[in-house]
């Protein structure tokens, strides 16, 4: 297995969507970076300018009217404000999957929030709440801070590392201009994909540490341990059969695979389940993403009980992080990417996320280390390992 399976196969190698206006420069903005990028294994889509901010309601009529696509981001919170848009540039160019030398990025003066206690504790209460009977699974996050001297921190540095680091992944930066920050990342997760009518999705759950440095057979024992796992098994079975009761309706059919296979990323391993299907006549791929999003991949079930918990016990917003980041076009073709293993990149600073699905089985202990694990996806883009970032953790 390995992290190209993240996506769906009929995804991977379908050439350009030609609705989307084919022009060979993309305006970068001042600092030499586009407003949206997203690679994915159709290429990668840059897009820039603001012609029309969008409401999601409006999102399909609009791509139409503009004939172009609509580009943005869903936040986490299902009330929270997508920030979605016509672009005036949109292009879709090859991927570039060569590997490129690392960009040099500046070195934090100072970090917090590596070790959290405030995690842990939530955990355990999560964990008790989970006994009482009151929900099934809530996934908890935690954020980790970053502050660099003023300036230093260069988002296209960053942005290039995550492509050359993770050349399959679903590598995305969007400009947020509430903020003036960039919301940068390489997803493994495939919320919904729509070409001509055929759907897919590929929900991730259940997570271990990869175990390369251990060597080979290690590595492939960590895998099989983690397919194996009673545990991950039904914390994946709650995320396949919500994404199947929502998603069922929207489509003619669905074909949901009875178990889940192993995916692979750098640092760590998932249990995975590829869904297809044949979406209903005038469903679009945003439709298909908001009926599932958000999915127990990254908020729970029961879905309410679950954001109520998060709402109550995370010590900060999730803004857009395990939202979605995607694109749409005029015949509701599209790509929807769980924003995840990602952060929030600003002057002096840089802010990452991560969480773990909470189940009865889990420790506060385990599912600390397991955000740790996911947070050094990012960290490599930042030219960082976790022990650099202890040593200026504060
Ligand atoms: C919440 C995250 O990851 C999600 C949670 C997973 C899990 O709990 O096993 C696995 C993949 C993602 O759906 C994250 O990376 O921040």
């Amino acid at each position: 297995m390995n992290w190209t399976d993240a996506r769906g196969a009929e995804a991977v190698g379908v050439s350009a969507p030609s609705a989307v206006p084919n022009e060979s420069a993309v305006r970068g903005t001042e600092s030499g970076m586009t407003d949206f990028a997203l690679s994915t294994g159709r290429g990668t889509l840059e897009a820039s300018g603001v012609r029309e901010r969008v409401s999601e309601g409006r999102a399909a009529q609009a791509a139409a009217e503009h004939e172009s696509v609509v580009v943005g981001m869903l936040p986490f919170d299902p009330e929270g404000e997508p920030l979605l848009f016509v672009p005036e540039h949109a292009a879709w160019t090859t991927r570039n999957e060569s590997p490129l030398p690392p960009f040099d990025v500046a070195r934090p003066t100072a970090a917090h929030g590596l070790d959290s206690q405030i995690y842990r504790d939530a955990v355990a209460l999560a964990v008790a709440r989970i006994h009482e009977g009151t929900l099934d699974k809530v996934v908890l996050s935690r954020a980790l801070d970053l502050c660099y001297d003023a300036q230093t921190i260069d988002p296209e540095a960053v942005y290039r590392n995550l492509l050359a680091l993770y050349s399959t992944a679903y590598v995305f930066s969007v400009r947020n201009p509430s903020t003036g920050e960039y919301v940068m990342g390489a997803s493994p997760e495939l919320v919904v994909g729509v070409e001509d009518g055929r759907c897919s999705t590929h929900p991730l759950a259940g997570s271990s540490a990869r175990r390369t440095a251990d060597g080979p057979t290690e590595d492939a024992q960590a895998g099989e341990a983690l397919l194996r796992s009673a545990k991950d098994r039904a914390e994946h079975a709650t995320v396949v059969d919500d994404i199947a009761a929502r998603l069922g309706p929207l489509c003619a059919s669905l074909t949901v695979p009875p178990a889940p296979t192993l995916l692979a990323t750098p640092q760590l391993w998932h249990l995975g389940t590829a869904m297809s299907g044949t979406l209903r006549p005038g469903v679009t791929a945003l439709d298909a993403a908001r009926a599932v999003h958000p999915t127990p991949a990254i908020c729970g079930m029961p879905r309410n009980e679950a954001l109520d918990l998060i709402r109550e016990v995370e010590p900060y917003e999730r803004g857009f992080y395990g939202g979605l980041v995607g694109w749409m076009d005029q015949h509701g073709n599209g790509e929807w990417a769980l924003n995840l293993r990602s952060g929030r990149v600003g002057e002096g600073r840089a802010t990452l996320c991560a969480g773990a699905g909470i189940v009865s089985g889990s420790t506060p202990q385990n599912e600390h280390h397991e955000t740790a694990v996911k947070l050094s996806t990012f960290l490599a883009a930042l030219g960082l390992d976790l022990d650099d970032v202890a040593a200026v953790s504060r």
